[in-house]
Order: C-alpha cells, then sequence, then structure tokens
C-alpha cells in the first residue's frame, strides 16, 4: 500500500426519501437505505475500485464524497480535514480539489462550444491563465496529457466531431485542468465502445501514476478492477463487504458475493461486463434483508446471517470483510 491518504469517508451513510411507493402511517413515504456505514480511503497515486452490482449505491458513494449533497450520518476528510463547509469558499475549493467523471461522456460537454472553451473555461476560473498565449499553451498540455493529438487539431472541434472515446478524454482533460487532488470516475467506460476502453482506463491509471491523483474507478465489472486497480472494495446492497489490494482479493475472495461476482467474469484482461446471469437479484434498499444483506442469495448462510450484520473482520496485510463465515474460520484458526 502506497501514497498518503488524500480523500476518505467514514461510516457515510445516505438515506433518501422515495419518490415513488406506498406511504406509510402518516403519509411519509419509507426511506432508500442507498448507503449505510461506509469508510474508504483514497490514497496518492493510486487507483482504488469501488466494485458492486447496479443500484447497489455507488454512485451515491462517489457523489457524497463528492459533495454534490450531504451524508445522512458521516463525515469527509481531505487530507485529514474534516470538511464542515457546504457554500462559500472552503466549499468551492473542496469541489476544484476533488473532480468527478460521469458515465455519459455525450452529456457532459456543451454541444455549442469548441474543446478549447471547455478547457480554457476552467482554467481562467481558477485564475491559472496569465495571458491568451498561456491560455493556448495550457489547453495544449491538458490535450497532450489526455493523449487527444495533434493538439491544435482537437482544439476546434465541436463535441459532435468526436467520438465517444474523445470526449471522455476531454471530460477527463477538463477535470485536470483546476489541478485537482483526487478524481472519482463513475463507471468512465461502461457507455464507450468495447474497442476503445482499454485505452481510456490506461489513460487514467497512467494519470493517478504521473501525478500522484487519488483516483476512485467506481465499475460494476470486477475484471476491469482486477486488472487496473490496486485496492478493490467490493460492495453490496448498500454496504461494504469485503476489501484489500486487488492482486489478493481477486485471488482468494473472502466474501461469498465476491466469490460470485468473480465467478462471473473469469477473464482477467477483460473490460467488457460480465455476460453470465448471477443467482437471484439484489435486494430493495426501501426493506433490505436483516443482518447480512446478502443472506438471501448467500450459497453458505449460517442461521445467524440473517440475524444480525456482520463486523469487520480483519484477514492480514491490510484486507478485511463482513461475513460470518470468515469470522468463524477467523476464530478457529
Ligand atoms: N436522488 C435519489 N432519490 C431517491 N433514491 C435514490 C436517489 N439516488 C439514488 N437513489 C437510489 O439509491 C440506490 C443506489 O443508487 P446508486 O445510483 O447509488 O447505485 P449504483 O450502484 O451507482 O447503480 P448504477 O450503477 O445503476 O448507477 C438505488 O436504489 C437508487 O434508486
Amino acid at each position: 500500500m502506497s501514497g498518503e491518504i488524500v480523500l476518505e469517508g467514514r461510516n457515510l451513510t445516505k438515506h433518501f426519501t422515495a419518490a415513488r411507493g406506498p406511504r406509510g402511517r402518516f403519509g411519509k413515504r419509507p426511506p432508500v437505505r442507498a448507503v449505510e456505514d461506509v469508510s474508504l480511503a483514497l490514497r496518492a497515486g493510486t487507483v482504488t475500485a469501488l466494485v458492486g452490482e447496479s443500484g447497489c449505491g455507488k454512485s451515491t458513494v462517489a457523489r457524497l464524497l463528492a459533495q454534490v449533497y450531504p451524508a445522512t450520518s458521516g463525515e469527509v476528510l481531505l487530507r485529514g480535514e474534516r470538511v464542515r463547509a457546504h457554500r462559500g469558499a472552503a466549499f468551492r475549493d473542496y469541489r476544484r480539489q476533488v473532480q468527478l467523471i460521469f458515465q455519459d461522456p455525450f452529456a457532459s460537454l456543451n454541444p455549442f462550444h469548441r474543446v478549447r472553451y471547455h478547457l480554457a473555461r476552467p482554467l481562467r476560473i481558477h485564475r491559472h491563465v496569465r495571458s491568451n498565449a498561456h491560455e493556448q499553451e495550457l489547453v495544449a498540455e491538458l490535450l497532450e496529457r489526455v493523449s487527444l493529438t495533434p493538439v491544435t487539431q482537437f482544439m476546434d472541434k465541436m463535441p459532435h466531431e468526436l467520438s465517444g472515446g474523445q470526449r471522455q478524454r476531454v471530460a477527463i482533460a477538463r477535470a485536470l485542468a483546476v489541478r485537482p487532488l483526487a478524481l472519482i470516475a463513475d463507471e468512465p467506460v461502461s457507455m464507450l465502445d468495447v474497442s476503445i476502453r482499454l485505452g481510456v482506463l490506461r489513460l487514467l491509471e497512467r494519470l493517478a501514476d504521473e501525478s500522484g491523483l487519488a483516483l476512485l474507478y467506481i465499475t460494476h465489472d470486477i475484471a476491469s478492477a482486477r486488472y487496473f486497480a490496486e485496492d478493490i472494495t467490493v460492495m453490496y446492497a448498500g454496504r461494504l463487504i469485503e476489501s484489500g489490494d486487488g492482486e489478493s482479493l481477486t485471488q482468494s475472495p473472502a466474501h461469498p458475493y465476491t466469490k460470485l461476482l468473480l465467478a462471473s467474469a473469469p477473464d482477467p484482461g477483460r473490460v467488457t461486463p460480465p455476460e453470465t446471469t448471477r443467482h437471484g437479484e439484489p435486494p430493495s434498499l426501501i426493506e433490505p434483508p436483516s443482518g447480512c444483506r446478502f443472506h438471501p442469495r448467500c450459497p453458505v448462510a449460517l442461521p445467524v446471517c440473517s440475524e444480525r450484520v456482520p463486523g469487520r473482520t480483519e484477514l492480514g496485510e491490510g484486507r478485511w470483510t463482513h461475513c460470518w463465515q470468515a469470522e468463524e474460520t477467523a476464530l478457529t484458526r
């Protein structure tokens, strides 16, 4: 494990008010328990993957870390300092230092502006520009960093003249323009053509390495996480279930859900979503299962699994899991 901790979420919980569905006795809808007690640390120069199936709360964790909305409880720390302000200069500075990249590169660029505008704007807002020539130089530098070359050709392109992968590279360059400490990439390649996914992921990996960025790679595809991330954290139905260095976690997964994910994604070099269907459906987050939320789908569930939420079992070398089976094994070891 290398690099200082840059961004950290501690015991983050987010409950949303359900937009639809039956109301309770007092006319209130029950909350969607999207994220429950999630702690996650991102380190400088390191790619950390947050893996889980659709709807398990990954994007909510991303947005909590980026402070798009406040947590129901828990805290976010940037370089060890608790983020307190939710408006004003300190908060704007936080939003600069923690950048988000979204899934859809077609929605993220203004169709009426050229690439140059998209990159020059944040440079100007954050006062990195001294003159027009300097602006040109910085825009060219950013395009070079995301391998959109020859740069003069890309500067004057309109978004509709770019492919999905090229647009995603512009979105990445725009995030880099403000010189962030952390970059949160929420399914950054899942809408891109399979043939170009690898290139964009390699770019993100290189940027983390070269610039010392703390990078959170959010994905439903554990195969790509295994390939790119140093650390992997697995999430199921709003809760974290296992974490550790990518190599060891994927070689010897401790949690039955991680085993299931890996069994559905056998090819380590593949960056496409697994084709195989998994057993069962993810649970409702309005009335999640009691105890371990995975127990209704778990092939090795114990009676205690439906009764109590498993605590964290340390597995050594920074690895841990929340699983009653792992706890039993650890106790009998
Ligand atoms: N603003 C909101 N209001 C109400 N419920 C929400 C809101 N945002 C997310 N949710 C719910 O929270 C749960 C987690 O959603 P989230 O988008 O974080 O999951 P995800 O793992 O990122 O899924 P996907 O990969 O499909 O985006 C879902 O049940 C979702 O419907």
